[in-house]
């Protein structure tokens, strides 16, 4: 089976097991950008994957949600900052950098600025660590968002907090999915790497010092306290983010930058 990895600080308490202790038989491990991770599964090329939310409404009808794990935050991210020399309310005609690597946040920042601010910006892709110079604002995600920068910007929101602010709802970044055809043929590995995110997050509390070490070897750019981190990144799928799921399509959906999503499909638990 083919399994994505977010190549970031955020995905790492999930795979900790499989990449420092045990990996899973059968199992191939391929690391990207969320971006490039959620095209290689709309390309059929992963079976299993953590994808963008936004990548679901694109993929809704060949896969089925893993429903105890996710990508996601009550409020303060950390990793979801939208850089700027103006103010928020003074975006409207200017120019919005967007991370390629994104696809959850380049939507979510889209809505909050036309719902919520009432603002037309003009939008271009940017690289995930853009030069401000060229830019009016930025939005930046995962380990380029908390790499120390140089740059002094003026500006910085936290677009896990601002969309609490303005909707009252916490976001979820990012969803597991598995192909439909992959789970039929192959649940046992399925279950395995189930069983192995689980593990994963459990030595999160009982080896968290080392864990936590490892990390930091494998990331060593970051700015900030990783155990902070670990505590803002929600990994449980609880029944108060999958309402935030439903809230943040239909938003996007009203909005015209999503398919609309109609139900989230999970895996049954029986597989
Ligand atoms: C919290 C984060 O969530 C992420 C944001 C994503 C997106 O905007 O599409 C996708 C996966 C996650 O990596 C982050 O990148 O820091």
């Amino acid at each position: 089976m083919k399994l994505g990895y977010i190549n970031y600080l955020n995905c790492y308490p999930l795979y900790y097991e499989m990449m420092e202790k045990r990996p899973v038989s059968g199992v191939q491990l391929i690391p990207g950008y969320p971006s490039e991770l959620n095209e290689m599964m709309r390309n059929e090329e992963l079976d299993i994957s953590p994808v963008s939310s936004a990548a679901y409404a694109d993929i809704q009808d060949e896969v089925m949600i893993l429903p105890e794990f996710c990508l996601g935050s009550v409020g303060y991210v950390r990793s979801v900052i939208l850089v700027s020399n103006v103010p928020i309310e003074d975006l409207d005609g200017k120019t919005i950098g967007l991370s390629r690597a994104s696809q959850t946040s380049v939507v979510l920042l889209k809505s909050l600025l036309k719902q919520y601010y009432h603002i037309d910006p003009i939008y271009q892709p940017s690289d995930p660590l853009p030069v401000l110079r060229d830019l009016d604002a930025a939005l930046i995600i995962g380990n380029e968002a908390m790499t120390r920068n140089p740059e002094a910007v003026p500006y910085v929101y936290d677009l896990g907090d601002l969309w609490l602010r303005k909707t009252g709802f916490p976001v979820v970044f990012a969803v597991f999915v598995v192909r439909k055809k992959a789970m039929r043929e192959q649940p046992e590995t399925l279950k395995a790497i189930i069983s192995s995110y689980h593990k994963s997050l459990g030595c999160l509390e009982t080896e968290r010092d080392i864990f936590i070490r490892k990390a930091g070897e494998k990331y060593p750019n970051i700015a900030y306290d990783i155990s902070t981190y670990f505590r803002l990144i929600k990994y449980e799928f609880t029944q108060e983010l999958k309402d935030a799921l439903r809230f943040y399509f239909s938003v996007a959906g009203a909005s015209g930058f999503l398919r609309q999503v109609n139900t989230l499909e999970f895996i049954p638990d029986s597989i």
